[in-house]
């Protein structure tokens, strides 16, 4: 056995550190090992250090991940811990996403200050989201509304919506639960009318390619389940789109050997939309989410993706 640590690089946000302190945990009861074993590393991102502008503008999921890559490839951390949601869908030649957690809740949560739930806000409220995702769908329930771009920390927005910047906000339910603030949401919405981004909810490990003393280590953490629905959820992604400039969701659950999948684009006002649902093996998942996403863009056209960008 080594005595040197294992460095884990994390971000440095509330919510990155938590995720690496579950996945510590997670590792030591698996292994037996003392916490010393693992040294938890935080690294700014660009990501993070641009709070002012949407994640489309500044040039997407990339930006969250960049800094913890370039240290995983030369060796100065062993592993990275993300949520799964941030990856973008091609990853640097000689990393791969080598475990997932079990997924957290899917569902976007709806905080509202001027009304507890997204159907009552008061006609023209403001609502604040910077996921293109989010907007979409809330223009597509409620074309009325005045949606602004909305970004920065869990805590950073909720007191924006505190001091009455805007009316209500959507986050993802599974990050307000890893913050404690599972209480905070007036509403849970119902994963149908509002599809959650590929991968919401979903803690994974990346790490590098070959590295067997680290991959056997997270092998034993993996949850099946959650990598099936995650892998057919990017697969869906991975054949649509890879800019961030396209409002898409998909969901997947598995079950008994079969994947469920349904999934959903937008045009940004979200007065367009084509979905599907498939199903198959789980030994087909990367396929399935593939096929979705390629019978997605053909009933949707070129005409859909170009009449925006
Ligand atoms: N892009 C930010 C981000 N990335 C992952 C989560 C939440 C946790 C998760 O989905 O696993 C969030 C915040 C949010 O969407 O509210």
């Amino acid at each position: 056995m080594q005595t040197k640590p294992f460095r884990i690089g994390t971000r440095g946000s509330p919510l990155a550190l938590a995720q690496a302190y579950e996945t510590r945990s997670r590792l030591m009861a698996a292994h037996g090992l003392p916490e010393e074993m693992f040294e938890i590393v935080a690294l700014t991102t660009k990501g993070d250090r641009i709070t002012d502008r949407s994640l489309a503008e500044i040039g997407g999921k990339g930006l969250f991940t960049a800094e913890l890559e370039e240290q995983l490839a030369s060796g100065e951390l062993d592993f990275a811990v993300h949520s799964s949601k941030d990856m973008p869908t091609v990853l640097p030649d000689g990393l791969f996403l080598s475990a997932f957690l079990p997924r957290e809740d899917v569902r976007d949560a709806f905080v509202g200050a001027a009304a507890p739930r997204l159907v009552e806000l008061p006609e023209g409220a403001t609502v604040g989201s910077s996921s293109l995702r989010r907007q979409a769908l809330i223009r597509r329930l409620r074309p009325d509304l005045n949606v602004i771009t909305f970004r920065g920390l869990v805590d950073t927005r909720l007191r924006k919506l505190a001091e009455g910047q805007v009316d209500a906000t959507l986050l993802a339910f599974a990050g307000l639960k890893r913050l404690g603030k599972q209480d905070v949401p007036t509403e849970l919405l119902d994963p149908r009318d509002f599809p959650p981004a590929p991968a919401q909810g979903a803690i994974c490990i990346e790490s590098r390619i070959g590295d067997e003393r680290v991959n056997t280590l997270l092998e034993s953490i993996n949850d099946r389940t959650t990598h099936d629905a995650v892998t057919c959820e990017r697969a869906f992604l991975g054949a649509l789109d890879g800019s961030c400039r396209t409002p898409i969701a998909g969901h997947a659950t598995s079950e008994d050997g079969k994947i469920h999948f349904y999934g959903m684009i937008l045009t940004p006002d979200g007065s367009r939309f084509h979905d599907i649902s498939s199903e198959g093996n789980v030994t087909d998942a990367e396929r399935i989410g593939r096929e979705a996403g390629e019978a997605v863009r053909a009933k949707a056209g070129t005409g859909f993706f170009e009449s925006w960008s």
